[in-house]
């Protein structure tokens, strides 16, 4: 039977940065409870969610790569709402906050999850924030604690 490394979903004392966008906060406020309620729901204690606010879904990389940075945290979970208008600005956006974050977590040892919501129009952001298709920043939550335990299991089993 080979060996399987996995992360369980139990924090025990693991620290988190919640970095999310305020645009469309009607949706994106609904990801950060999502994300709050299924960590402490899984042991991690409130005192160790440290959520940061920025203007938008652009600027997610830049506050996660100073969470980063800092050392403070196990893992980063990185929310936003990005709804299409009437030019291409949405998809200049969503590829550079996609790519920025996924930057993010390759240039440093902890977990970042992505919980960026990409909708053409409302009735998708309502659907992804907590009514019938779920909750992204439960998703992105629940990725980010797995990974953090498993980059624990990774070092301890090295
Ligand atoms: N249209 C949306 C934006 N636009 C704002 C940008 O993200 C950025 O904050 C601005 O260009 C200043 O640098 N942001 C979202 O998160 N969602 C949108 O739908
Ligand atoms: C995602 C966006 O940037 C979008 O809301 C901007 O709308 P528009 O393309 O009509 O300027």
């Amino acid at each position: 039977m080979p060996n399987i490394v996995e992360g369980n979903l139990v924090a025990v004392g693991k620290r988190f940065a919640i970095v999310a966008a305020r645009w469309n906060d009607i949706f994106s406020d609904k990801l950060v409870s999502g994300a709050c309620d299924a960590l402490v729901r899984h042991g991690v204690d409130d005192d160790d969610i440290t959520i940061f606010r920025c203007p938008g879904c652009f600027e997610l990389p830049q506050v996660a790569a100073r969470a980063a940075e800092s050392g403070k945290y196990d893992a980063i979970i990185c929310l936003g709402v990005l709804i299409r208008g009437g030019t291409p600005h949405f998809d200049y956006i969503a590829s550079q906050a996609t790519r920025g974050i996924g930057t993010v977590a390759q240039d440093y040892p902890i977990p970042v999850s992505y919980g960026v919501l990409t909708c053409d129009n409302l009735e998708q952001a309502i659907e992804r924030s907590g009514s019938k298709a779920g909750n992204k920043g439960v998703e992105a939550a629940l990725a980010a604690l797995e990974m953090a335990n498993l980059f624990e299991q990774m070092e301890t089993s090295e």
